[in-house]
């Protein structure tokens, strides 16, 4: 299949646009076969079918097993393969105790290249079987490192906020990184190296004993033992220092994270010198952890040689004695003594494989802890879709705590009616985003319950809540891509028609006119290319062509000039029509604007009314006003 959008622009081009005198006047047609021909060598990617549920999702515990099944027959081809690579690779002793005995012994060198030519057979064979192998188990192992990165992505989308407060997302990001790293390794060469290297273990056992049962025994109850204690020690040692090292690339990780994105306040407050001493500090912990496990890798592989090279030694002597009394053929000894010295290496292989398995296993358990987390703002079981409402909110005797044990939300009985514009003003830290992450079910009530139109927060799915609501936050964040994807980051479909009109209901028409690629200029991540108070007119128009009933807005606290603040303020006045809005007040002059206020203090509603009526009331709210009013006039005398 061509690539949906190229050909059908592109023909759509050639046939009409060519005479209309548009800016894109067609392709030309000396130059149409080289694009037909380019087109011809477009990847063939037809765009997938993203399926995403909050609800049904695969809950079975991520295991080593359950993700080879469904590849089990790409794993018997790979042993097949395995199978023929080992036993082409173990002829080589045995084709050379054939040559010795009956070739050169014998005389005759008919059996020499015989035995040669059979050798090149082989060794061709092993190459080529090991090639297959190779490219076949890296593709079942990126097939399921794919899948693999996509229930992780699936899932972290699935999580609720809370999740993401608690962990560090350097943490989280060595999930995707180091985790998804050990388990390619795995998945890779790992498990096909540790079969590949067992069947040499037992091909070569069999071949010893074949060879002279007396010689093997040697060789297993005299050089095994030495062999498994180092072995059997190296595993313990090995396995606590990579705990060690695990814990510390992901402190590396979770430092740099920090880091990287704090990198304002870094630069700010001089910190740099301070940063880079943790950093060393954190990467000087990783490096010893590294120092450690080299240590025991080097003392380990040390003394398996001199294992090996003492056991050829004792080998030598005892075949060479039999060879003299006539029990065993030269040959037979230069077999047994080339097979020996295969059968160390799969041992040291088999442990060292055992690492990449520990590490991958740790891995997998993580990731399976991941995949685990059931997201606390779950939906329900059967959740019905939310009909459209008219956007009426209600709190019914609703407590929360972030913390068990210390509520943040004591209380809270509350009806916002549809269509009210209500303010929440308080000091800070006094519950407001509290009472709105609870509106757009960020979290849910410990106890008590949030309702929409008398719905239960909790008895609708997320989606079709959310897609009711709009969120703006304090600090809008801006994803890579252009001014129009921010904008549409809600309905990717709008139309052109649609984001211009966006733009211009929250007066950022203008701001885009002056881009030097319009609303296609790209912006940066976080924004930084914008100012703050484009970036919340930004926040409002991406908020209005969502069309949410219900309007959360957090506004920004940083000071605007008096032009952006005028701009913004119609903006919402054009955004919140209709709306149920609630707004998190900064300024009092939003609040005022607003039907009714919300005095929030310690996690309870301490007063509510219009302004005109908390001002009568002579509470909290009045005494804010008047401090601000007392200000207001300290400027205007200051401007006069
Ligand atoms: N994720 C969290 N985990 C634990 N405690 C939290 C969390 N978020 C907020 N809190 C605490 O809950 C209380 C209420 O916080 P909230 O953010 O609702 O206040 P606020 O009135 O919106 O303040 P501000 O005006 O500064 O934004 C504060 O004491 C805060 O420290």
């Amino acid at each position: 299949m061509m690539g949906a959008g190229g050909g059908g622009a592109f023909a759509a081009a050639r046939g009409g646009a060519a005479q209309s005198g548009l800016p894109f006047a067609g392709i030309p047609p000396e130059l149409q076969k080289k694009v037909d021909d380019l087109l011809a060598t477009e990847p063939d990617t037809p765009a997938p079918t993203v399926e995403f549920s909050h609800s049904r999702y695969d809950r079975r515990r991520l295991r080593l097993r359950t993700l080879l099944a469904p590849h089990a027959l790409a794993l018997v081809g790979a042993f097949g393969l395995v199978l023929l690579e080992t036993l082409a690779l173990q002829a080589g002793p045995v084709l050379t105790q054939i040559g010795i005995d009956h070739g050169i012994r014998a005389g005759d060198k008919g059996v020499l290249v015989v035995v040669a030519a059979i050798y090149l057979v082989s060794i061709v064979a092993n190459v080529y079987a090991a090639r297959a192998r190779v490219a076949w188990s890296g593709r079942v192992g990126e097939r399921l490192m794919y899948a693999l990165r996509v229930r992780v992505f699936s899932h972290l989308q699935r999580l609720d906020v809370g999740y993401f407060t608690g962990e560090k997302a350097g943490r989280l990001m060595s999930r995707m990184t180091s985790d998804i790293e050990s388990l390619t390794q795995l998945f890779h060469e790992g498990l096909i190296q540790m079969v590949v290297q067992a069947l040499t273990l037992i091909v070569v056992v069999v071949a010893l004993f074949t060879y002279d049962v007396q010689l093997a025994m040697v060789t297993l109850f005299v050089i095994v033992p030495f062999m498994l204690v180092m072995t059997v020690w190296f595993r313990s040692a090995s396995d606590r220092g990579y705990v060690v090292v695990r814990d510390r690339i992901a402190d590396v990780l979770a430092h740099l994270q920090e880091s990287l994105s704090g990198v304002r306040i870094v630069a700010a407050h001089n910190r740099q010198r301070q940063n880079v001493a943790e950093h060393r500090n954190e990467a000087g912990s990783y490096r010893e952890a590294n120092d450690y496990t080299a240590k025991v890798g080097a003392a380990y592989s040390a003394g398996t040689e001199v294992v090996g090279i003492a056991g050829q030694a004792i080998i030598l002597l005892v075949g060479g004695r039999m060879v003299l009394d006539g029990e065993l053929t030269v040959g037979q000894l230069t077999a047994f003594v080339l097979f020996l010295s295969t059968f160390f290496a799969p041992i040291q292989q088999l442990v060292n494989l055992y690492n990449t398995y520990q590490k991958g296993q740790a891995s997998m358990s993580k990731l399976a802890d991941l995949l685990a987390t059931e997201p606390l703002t779950a939906e329900r079981d059967g959740a019905v879709e939310l009909p459209p409402v008219d956007g009426e909110i209600s709190f019914e005797d609703v407590e929360f705590a972030y913390v068990p044990g210390t509520p943040v939300l004591t209380d809270l009985d509350l009806t916002i009616r549809a269509g009210e514009v209500f303010a929440l003003v308080g000091a800070t830290g006094a519950g407001k985003s509290t009472i709105a992450n609870l509106v757009t079910r960020f979290y849910d009530p410990t106890r008590g319950t949030v309702r929409i139109d008398g719905h239960d927060l909790r008895d609708v799915t997320l989606s079709s809540l959310r897609r009711q609501l709009g969120i703006v936050p304090q600090e809008p964040f801006l994803f890579g891509g252009s001014i129009r994807d921010n904008i549409a980051f809600a309905r990717p479909d709008a139309t052109d028609e649609e984001v211009a009109e966006a733009c211009a209901a929250v007066g950022i028409d203008d701001l885009v006119a002056r881009l030097p690629q319009g609303v296609d200029t790209p912006c940066h991540e976080r924004g930084v290319s914008l100012s703050s108070g484009e970036r919340q007119l930004l926040a409002l128009a991406r908020a209005f062509l969502a069309r949410p009933r219900v309007l959360v807005l957090d506004e920004a606290t940083s000071n605007l000039d008096l032009r952006s603040e005028a701009k913004i303020e119609r903006a919402l006045d054009t955004l919140l029509e209709g709306r149920t809005a609630i707004i998190i007040a900064h300024r009092l002059a939003t609040a005022m604007r607003a039907d009714r206020i919300a005095v929030v203090d310690g996690g309870r509603i301490v007063e509510l009314g219009s302004h005109d009526e908390l001002v009568a009331l002579g509470g909290e709210y009045a005494d804010m006003y008047a401090t601000w009013e007392r200000h207001a006039a300290g400027e205007r005398t200051a401007e006069v």
